[in-house]
């Protein structure tokens, strides 16, 4: 969107109410400038600390009027057709006078056709007003324009140092892309911070970055930022899921690249409890160099009785804008079993998350993870609603081994000192998360008795464990059947 050719084409038109939503006074004042530029009409401000100024002159002139009946009963009297930027004008519109003020200017009751713009964080009109308004909303800046802010803050910082900023050229590239989505104080602001914290903007920043543009799009408070994002290394098996993200990761990263391959949109991980699903989502944000946010479905009914569509809207538009990233849709059955029972709000957020993942252009992956199949709308595992479906089964025994080394070496014990094939025989049908608890309850015992964990231990820990699929035979037999006729294999 072009704001300078709007905005001049609604003074053309004479529009008479325009609403702008932003705490950038200046971008609008600036804009207005611009526009009187072209089209010659005077030009004012006012805000209950310094009343009505007229800025189109060298030396502005001042109207010290901090009573808004009567700045609106003067802005009424002058006979030429001028802009009036009102600045947090919200809470007076709650007054009968103010109210009606406004309404007669607007339709030009006893008044020159002026050009009325309120302006402030959040405009909530009263009806009678909202139908003569028109909102404008201030476009974003783009690359360039943060690549000058980063500049002028550098510059800036520089001056009042008196020394040279380190900057590390990559990084700083990084972060100018990273801030798109931001509005321009927003952005200044956190611009500012990183510089100030270091005294240098280098590759520690951009994490710093994320985390802050986290905070400011949240506001849903439905998101959660992942901080522990994992390595495939981290992650026994999964061998297919960890090649198909590799071979990915450039265009989704830099799509603009491979113009014939279309950018992966996401993955749904179907799975028996506790097999890595929720790791495997780490590692995909791992895997991508991508930031990993958490959506969680299951208190998007809770928390909002009533606001449930509105909150995923906003909280879908906001991972939009701190794209590249992964978006996470931890146990995605929960949030879409309603079915009829809940005023078909569970049919309207489906309509909407399915709409959403197929139309959105910006690069965020999903990752969907759910445990019961049984649960999920068919709608939701049609062909082409994800990139893949991947089946995560119990671990094969290779895995488990892998998994025994994995767990035992984050605990600085050594895989070497234990006969693994025999920890893997004794393991079977153990999930992952068995697995690790078996470890810890063993390491316990050494604790309370010889010291060091060993085989032995670890044997009778692993004896003493009756896993989830022995105990829900059934449930995981028919999860596999079912998978095996419409998933793909994780592993
Ligand atoms: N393949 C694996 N490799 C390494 N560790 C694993 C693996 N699978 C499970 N684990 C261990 O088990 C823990 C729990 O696994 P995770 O939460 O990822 O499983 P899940 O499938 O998401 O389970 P749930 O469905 O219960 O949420 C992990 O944090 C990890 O320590």
């Amino acid at each position: 969107m072009n704001d300078l050719k709007d905005l001049g084409t609604l003074v053309r038109a004479a529009t008479p109410l325009i609403v702008i939503e932003t705490l950038d006074e200046q971008r609008v004042i600036d804009s207005f400038r611009h526009v009187i530029g072209q089209h010659l009409r005077p030009l004012w401000r006012w805000t209950i600390t310094d009343g009505l100024t007229r800025l189109d002159f060298e030396q502005p002139e001042t109207h010290v009027v901090p009573d808004v009946s009567r700045t609106l009963e003067a802005i009424r009297e002058h006979d030429t057709a001028g802009i009036y930027l009102l600045f947090d004008l919200q809470p007076y519109l709650g007054y009968a006078m103010t109210r009606r003020m406004l309404r007669e200017i607007v339709q030009r009751q006893r008044s020159a056709p002026h050009t009325l713009v309120l302006v402030g964080a959040k405009i909530e009109l009263p009806d009678e007003l909202e139908r003569l308004a028109t909102t404008v909303r201030l476009s974003l800046p783009d690359l360039k324009a943060m690549a000058g802010l980063l500049r002028s803050e550098a510059v800036a910082w520089q001056r009042e140092t008196g020394r040279k900023l380190e900057v590390d050229g990559e990084a700083a590239r990084l972060i100018v892309r990273n801030l798109l989505g931001l509005t321009r104080v927003d952005a200044r602001r956190i611009v500012r911070k990183l510089i100030h914290d270091d005294d240098a903007l280098g590759p520690d920043d951009l994490p710093r970055l994320m985390q802050a543009k986290f905070e400011l799009l949240n506001r849903s408070g439905l998101l959660h930022f992942e901080y522990d994002t994992a390595g495939f290394a981290d992650v026994a098996g999964l061998a297919r899921v960890k090649q198909w993200v590799q071979r990915r990761r450039p265009v989704f990263l830099g799509g603009e690249n491979a113009p014939r391959l279309d950018p992966p949109k996401g993955v749904l991980l179907l799975g028996v409890q506790g097999c890595g699903k929720s790791l495997a989502a780490k590692a995909i944000a791992g895997g991508f160099g991508a930031p990993l946010v958490r959506l969680d479905f299951g208190t998007l009914y809770n928390k909002f009785h009533g606001e449930t569509e509105r909150n995923l809207r906003e909280a879908l538009q906001s991972t939009e804008l701190l794209a590249p990233c992964v978006l996470w849709i931890d146990e995605i059955e929960k949030g879409l079993a309603g079915g009829g029972e809940d005023g078909g709000v569970s049919r309207r957020v489906l309509g909407y998350l399915l709409t959403w993942m197929a139309e959105h252009k910006a690069r965020v992956f999903v990752v969907a993870t759910a445990n019961a199949v049984d649960q999920l709308p068919p709608e939701l595992l049609r062909k082409g609603r994800f990139d893949e479906i991947f089946f995560v089964d119990l671990p094969s025994a290779d895995v488990r081994e892998e998994i025994f080394a994995l767990h035992l070496r984050r605990r600085e014990l050594d895989p070497a000192n234990f006969d693994m094939p025999a920890l893997a025989a004794l393991s079977e049908g153990f999930s992952g998360a068995e697995i690790e608890q078996a470890i810890v309850s063993a390491l316990y015992d050494a604790a309370g008795g010889v010291g060091t964990l060993n085989q032995a231990l670890l044997e009778n820990a692993l004896r003493g464990t009756r896993p989830l699929s022995v105990l829900m035979a059934e449930r995981v037999q028919a999860l596999r059947e079912w998978a095996s006729a419409r998933c793909v294999p994780a592993d």
